[in-house]
């Protein structure tokens, strides 16, 4: 079993000292930093925009994973990918034109990834694959930390693990939502790639950030 990337959400962090969580989580061993940015309009909670990224740049040299619950999302990928973004991902229902969107990341310079909601199908990733870096499965509905995991969608990360291996796709299979020490082997188990975590990596303060990262891959 490949060991995960682990992926710390830093909406579950201490907002008033920001660029220290980040700083904090890196030397803890975590290997993305996981953005998560709401308007409170697409999901019903409002975060971070680009100017914040921006600022929280030069706290961390690993790559900074940028969710985007936004809609329209495309107005603002050119920005957040100034202020730093690595990684953009969006949702199929932020924008009509998902394909055109993935296209204009990569154009950026940004590895492109797509989100699934829980109630969303899978049927759609067959147009896009060539265009598609990273596939997120969300399992919790998005919007807040320290919801509970959707066991169901351990199914769908399953069959898109069977899809991208029959055609030898080398897309990152990352899941976000209610990951804890209880279900995370069960998405390795699954296929998943990459792992987001919130609650379960800030849970306990600094002292703990390295040994809830520690858990998380399995070590
Ligand atoms: O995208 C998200 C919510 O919309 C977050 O990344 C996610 O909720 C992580 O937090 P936790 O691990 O606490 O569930
Ligand atoms: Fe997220």
């Amino acid at each position: 079993m490949t060991t995960p990337l682990i992926c710390p959400s830093i909406l579950a962090s201490d907002f008033a000292k920001l660029g220290e969580e980040v700083r904090a989580i890196t030397e803890a061993g975590a290997d993305w930093v996981h953005i998560d940015v709401m308007d409170g309009h697409f999901v019903p909670n409002i975060t971070i925009g680009p100017d914040v990224v921006k600022a929280l740049r030069p706290h961390s040299h690993l790559p900074f994973d940028v969710h985007l619950m936004i809609a329209p999302v495309d107005p603002y990928l050119e920005a957040f990918r100034a202020a730093g973004a690595d990684i953009m991902s969006v949702h199929p229902e932020s924008g009509a034109h998902l394909h055109r969107t993935l296209r204009q990341i990569r154009t950026l310079g940004a590895k492109a990834g797509v989100v699934l909601n829980p109630a969303t199908p899978i049927e759609g990733l067959e147009w896009i694959m060539d265009d598609l870096d990273l596939i997120l499965v969300m399992s919790v509905n998005p919007g807040f930390g320290g919801q509970s995991f959707i066991d169901d969608q351990l199914r769908k990360i399953e069959t898109i693990r069977v899809k991208l291996d029959r055609v030898g796709h080398p897309a990152i299979l990352q899941v976000d939502g209610g990951v804890n020490d209880k279900n995370y082997h069960k998405c390795i188990a699954a296929g998943a790639t990459a792992m987001v975590a919130g609650t379960a990596v800030f849970k306990g303060g600094p002292s703990m950030y390295a040994s809830n990262i520690k858990t998380l891959k399995g070590l």
